[in-house]
């Protein structure tokens, strides 16, 4: 059974907030043991609290300063949240906060009560418990923090732990943005079939099953991504056709990459203060 922390406030269900909220309670977490602070609950939010009956929106009074304090908030909202929020982190909790940018010295400094602070970068597919959090904790988290860090992260999908804060830009760019990457490719290989002539709908459907198929072998072949490309690329056919425009070493995908990853990378080094 994960070692869940004892008690939990989650503030911020949105988004990815929720999805770690839906991932915790499928995995078996107490729903008696979180309370939720959401301003504006989504159906899907009041949906799940009606089913799981955890506490939702509890008037303030009743709130202690749990072991775990979850930060789902976005980054642009954390100075307006945090004076608010400040009185639940105790000395015996630690803050988990998945906002972008922010980092161990920002949290510590606006929940200065907090035992430990512990940064993560997940990713939206934690809504169905296929995602990759990237973790890395102060001085402070000890190893049964660590632990209960772990098993809120492992209930909505992989985790690796990082010694190196200086890591977590870079891997906010690849696996925390790198979703948003993979949809715009469905978008964009869809268009570019309506412009080779298909029917919108064919292409888009295409294009959706082509990445899904694409990334299911990927979970299931024990062949590397590039070893995959070159199964698919027949010598002088039409994959080798495509791939000399799209690895093009000026204007290619490495290239583009590149630029986009470092453009993530710099603006979430831009959200931290
Ligand atoms: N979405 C992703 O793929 C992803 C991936 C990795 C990390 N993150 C991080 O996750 C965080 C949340 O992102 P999101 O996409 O889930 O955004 P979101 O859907 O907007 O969720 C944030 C939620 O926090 C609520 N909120 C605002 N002020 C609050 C307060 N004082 N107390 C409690 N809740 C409050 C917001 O309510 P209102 O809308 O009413 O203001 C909103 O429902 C961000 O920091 C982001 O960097 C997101
Ligand atoms: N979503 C957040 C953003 O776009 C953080 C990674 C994914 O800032």
């Amino acid at each position: 059974m994960a070692q869940f922390p004892a008690s939990i406030v989650l503030a911020g269900a949105g988004r990815m907030g929720g999805a770690m909220l839906e991932g915790w309670l499928e995995g078996g977490l107490d729903p008696a043991t979180v309370q939720v602070l959401e301003p504006h609950p989504s159906e899907r939010l009041n949906a799940l609290a009606a089913r799981f009956g955890f506490a939702l929106n509890p008037a303030p009074q009743t709130l202690r300063p749990p072991r775990a304090l979850v930060l789902g908030v976005k980054p642009q909202t954390m100075a307006q949240a945090a004076p608010t929020l400040a009185p639940l982190a105790g000395p015996d909790g630690f803050v988990l906060s998945v906002l972008a940018g922010k980092t161990l010295d920002n949290l510590a400094a606006a929940f200065p009560g907090a035992g430990a602070v512990v940064r993560v970068m997940p990713n939206l597919p934690a809504s169905i418990r296929r995602g990759v959090s990237v973790a890395v904790a102060d001085a402070r988290a000890g190893a049964q923090a660590r632990a209960e860090a772990s098993a809120l992260l492992e209930a909505v999908g992989a985790v690796e732990w990082v010694d190196d804060e200086s890591l977590i830009d870079a891997v906010t760019a690849v696996s925390g943005s790198g979703p948003a990457y993979v949809f715009h490719l469905v978008e964009a290989m869809a268009e570019a079939g309506v412009a080779a002539g298909l029917p919108r709908a064919l292409s888009e459907r295409l294009a959706r099953q082509t990445v899904i198929g694409s990334g299911d072998l990927l979970r299931e072949s024990p062949e590397s991504a590039a070893a995959l490309r070159e199964a698919v690329t027949s010598p002088g056919g039409t994959t080798f056709a495509a791939l000399q425009v799209l690895m093009r070493e000026k204007d290619g995908m490495p290239a583009l990459f590149a630029e986009a990853i470092a453009a993530a990378a710099r603006r979430s080094r831009e959200l931290s203060g």
